[in-house]
């Protein structure tokens, strides 16, 4: 089985202008977005290993926040997961496969999780 290593944010919290209906057209509204990338993995990582070997999980919140579009309104929170995958494929050719999960707080009633995942691979 090949080696693989992960980057993961979990339960980062955004505000982001998006939602189908008309009432949701004109305020952000929090969302809960989770991203695992997976990233080509060197041999080995050394105690003194560079981070430039690896890739900053940091790069993760930049694309689930200031790489998001100011102003722009996602009809679909899939589209907002795309954009993220897009922006991380871009940053760096060794990231082979995005998985995006967005939770929309605002509209749960109770204790439940509604929202989708994402799941790309490098085209
Ligand atoms: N797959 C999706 N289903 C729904 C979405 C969405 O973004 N993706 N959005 C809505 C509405 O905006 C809803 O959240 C407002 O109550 C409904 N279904």
């Amino acid at each position: 089985m090949r080696d693989l290593l992960q980057l993961q944010v979990h339960d980062f919290e955004v505000q982001v202008l998006t939602g189908v209906y008309s009432e949701e057209t004109h305020l952000p509204q929090p969302l809960r977005i989770s991203m695992t990338v997976d990233l080509d993995c060197p041999e080995h990582f050394a105690p003194d290993t560079p981070l430039s070997a690896s890739k900053s999980y940091l790069d993760l919140k930049h694309a689930a926040s200031e790489a998001l579009p100011q102003g722009v309104h996602f009809t679909l929170i899939e589209g907002v997961a795309d954009h993220i995958a897009r922006t991380l494929f871009i940053s760096d050719p060794r990231v082979q496969r995005v998985e995006v999960s967005i939770v929309k707080l605002a509209i749960a009633e109770a204790s439940e999780s509604i929202g989708i995942r994402l799941v790309r691979h490098r085209p």
